[in-house]
């Protein structure tokens, strides 16, 4: 078998805190710095890699000499912003010495779940990624309290997977991927190659977390590789121990457990769109704008809309209209209702002019959009 990650252009790898740690002991420099040096080697193949990192708390408990982890949210909140600080400086240093930048984006899961901050934070990542900086993510365990007491990076790692639209999440954890039931537990555990996201029986194998720093265990690895897979993103879980093995796996060697997204990107994707969508207003396109959209697979811009009905904010789901008020497609807006009415048949290189900021140089990108 030729491994998932062998033709994916877009990566999201997590690392577990055990292995940033090196089990709560402190973080992990050649760990941390031999991931830098493959993930570096990813980037110069041409692909685009985020760095979902957890490990914030073991480390800020370790700095604060804290032997047992505190089950006061107040107590971990103030470690995962003590050890955060840890983590960055490492990882800014081990990758600079390839060259690279990192930005640290602290997430949480309502970033997500609402509209205006997800297309914030994808356009951010998205930038980012251009500018082939690595993103170091983590949950933003200061502000966040449900999140900390479970430990949920994987199913963090899952969203941000959604959210750039990624090809493959590669879920590095402390043992070499999953097993029928827990190798800890199980001596005669059966290693699982290969399977499809989402089977059921997968859910079913999967404990807790083996050792005292993680915290998810592999069912979440399990759900975030079946939340991935619902916007086309395949699954690896493996052992982030085995030498060089992001670059084994993009060669094409079959290393962990492989988790096959059913859908192709663009039908998952057009799915999940359609999940999230409920429409807060109307747009009325003029036909080179329709033209555009159907005929060239282009972006929605400022210039083909000829009016707006309902009332909107960025990020909400409108419906855009032909003259004869046929529905033609379904997107995430960049612009809110009063923003779009100043710009509507205008250019884009207008927008800064018009509204003294630029969030987009399109009304709808073609990726937020589904053509029905
Ligand atoms: N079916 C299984 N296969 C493999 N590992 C399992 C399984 N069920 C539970 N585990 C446990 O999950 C642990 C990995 O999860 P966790 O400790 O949360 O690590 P991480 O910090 O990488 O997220 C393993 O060390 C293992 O003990
Ligand atoms: N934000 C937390 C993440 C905790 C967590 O999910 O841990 P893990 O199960 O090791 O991925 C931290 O940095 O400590």
């Amino acid at each position: 078998m030729t491994s998932l990650l062998h033709d994916a252009s877009t990566l999201v790898v997590k690392v577990g805190s055990s292995l940033v740690t090196n089990n709560g002991q402190g973080l992990d420099r050649s760990a941390l710095a031999a991931w830098a040096e493959q993930i570096a080697g990813l980037v110069k193949q041409g692909r685009q890699v985020v760095l979902v990192s957890s490990g914030a708390v073991a480390e800020g408990m370790q700095r604060l000499g804290w032997k047992k982890r505190p089950t006061a949210i107040n107590e971990l909140q103030a470690a995962a912003a003590v050890g955060q600080m840890g983590l960055v400086q490492m990882y800014e240093s081990c990758f600079s010495e390839h060259g690279l930048h990192t930005a640290q984006v602290l997430l949480t899961h309502d970033d997500l779940a609402d509209r205006k901050r997800y297309l914030n934070a994808r356009s951010t990542l998205r930038t980012l990624l251009d500018l082939q900086v690595i993103p170091i993510i983590n949950e933003n365990d200061t502000v966040v309290t449900d999140e900390i007491r479970f430990g949920d990076n994987d199913t963090l790692a899952s969203l941000v997977a959604n959210l750039i639209e990624a090809d493959a999440l590669v879920i590095l954890t402390d043992q070499p991927g999953l097993y029928s039931a827990d190798p800890r537990k199980h001596a005669d555990a059966r290693f699982i190659g290969q399977a499809l996201a989402g089977n059921p029986e997968l859910e079913a194998m999967a404990g807790g977390a083996g050792s005292s720093v993680g915290t998810g265990g592999m069912l979440t690895k399990i759900l975030a590789a079946k939340r991935a897979a619902r916007s086309g993103a395949h699954t690896v879980i493996a052992s982030g121990r085995e030498a060089g093995v992001l670059l084994r796996l993009a060669a094409g060697e079959a290393i962990g457990t492989h988790l096959r997204a059913g859908q192709i990107k663009t039908v998952a994707r057009k799915q999940w769109l359609a999940d999230h969508l409920r429409v807060g207003g109307r747009l009325l396109l003029d036909n080179g704008a329709i033209k555009a959209l159907r005929d060239d697979g282009k972006s929605l811009l400022p210039i083909g809309v000829v009016a707006i009905e309902g009332s909107f904010e960025r990020g909400d789901a409108v419906a855009c209209l032909d003259a004869e008020r046929r529905e033609i497609a379904r997107g995430l807006v960049n612009y809110s209702s009063s923003e779009t009415l100043r710009i509507l048949r205008k250019p884009s290189s207008d927008i800064a002019q018009i509204l003294g900021y630029v969030e987009e140089a399109e009304l709808i990108h073609r990726d937020n959009l589904i053509l029905l």
